[in-house]
């Protein structure tokens, strides 16, 4: 079986994060592992604490996955601070997985920082080591310093994000009042991935279970390309079937059945 292992911070409410990256993985047929960066008392309303992992046990979780496991594909999401984002730096120099997708986390939907704002630079040393990197538009306008507020805008993020290094991009379109487009980019040629908005506010993890799901498309053998279309399906399918838990934004729904059902999906 295929594996995929994701770098992330753990999220009680079960909707981001470590857990809905797991949901994806087995979802979408691969099997999942976890190294948690930091803990988050988090429900579908509100990020209420966190707590970083020491970097010692962040080390030794991903020797302790790469030194046993062959690792297909890596996801990365929520890295909190500096010296987090240098230890899984080293760890992926160290053991050089074939794929890192990499969804550069940094405000939860409440408003609470999931990565500190003076870690950005840092963030950035990690873009060259990614095979892509998955921006929301509040994220990408961060990297860039630009405005984005419609497909031109998307375009001119995509090819600065691209010269920090990152050998492709993919700007997510969804906080953009428009349908929800994604813009795909590898320095060369842009795809646009396009989406049909679900009016839901049962959005938790969206990006999450994009980037996840990408990872695993990976782990399978998919071109990049096919796996960026594919997981558009997939969150696709899982908003339009999100749940409506707890008393803010409820969870994606990673329901297999559903996502096979509803795609022309070919294993
Ligand atoms: N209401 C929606 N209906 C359909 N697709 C959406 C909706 N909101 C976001 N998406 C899609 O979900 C994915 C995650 O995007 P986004 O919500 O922008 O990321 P993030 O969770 O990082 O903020 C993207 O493919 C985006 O286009
Ligand atoms: C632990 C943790 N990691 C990441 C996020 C952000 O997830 P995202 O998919 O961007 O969803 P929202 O925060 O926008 O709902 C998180 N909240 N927690």
């Amino acid at each position: 079986m295929k594996t995929a292992l994701t770098i992330a911070g753990s999220d009680s409410g079960g909707g981001a994060g470590i857990q809905a990256d797991l949901k994806a993985f087995s979802a979408n047929g691969v099997y999942g592992m976890s190294v948690i960066t930091a803990v988050t008392a988090q429900n579908t309303v509100e990020v209420r604490s966190v707590q970083d992992i020491d970097t010692d046990i962040i080390r030794d979780q991903i020797e302790a996955v790469f030194d046993d496991i062959q690792v297909d594909a890596v996801k990365i999401g929520m890295l909190s601070k500096p010296e987090t984002i240098e230890v899984v730096i080293e760890g992926l120099k160290k053991y050089k997985p074939s794929f890192i997708v990499l969804d550069p986390v940094m405000v939860s939907k409440g408003g609470h920082h999931l990565l500190q704002p003076e870690a950005v630079e840092k963030l950035k040393e990690l873009l060259p080591l990614a095979t892509v990197i998955t921006p929301n538009i509040p994220e990408a306008e961060v990297l860039t310093g630009l405005t984005i507020t419609n497909l031109d805008d998307m375009k001119k993020a995509c090819e600065k994000i691209y010269e920090l290094g990152v050998k492709t991009v993919l700007l997510k379109g969804g906080h953009l009042n428009s349908e929800p487009n994604d813009l795909f980019y590898d320095g060369q040629t842009f795809h646009l991935i396009e989406g049909k908005r679900f009016y839901t506010k049962n959005t938790h993890g969206t990006g999450c279970t994009l980037s996840a799901a990408i990872a695993a498309n990976l782990a399978k053998g998919m071109s990049l390309l096919d796996a960026v279309q594919k997981a558009k399906c997939y969150i696709s399918v899982a908003i339009e079937h999100s749940l409506d838990l707890g008393h803010g934004h409820g969870p994606t729904h990673h329901f297999y059945q559903l996502y096979k059902k509803e795609l022309a999906f070919n294993e």
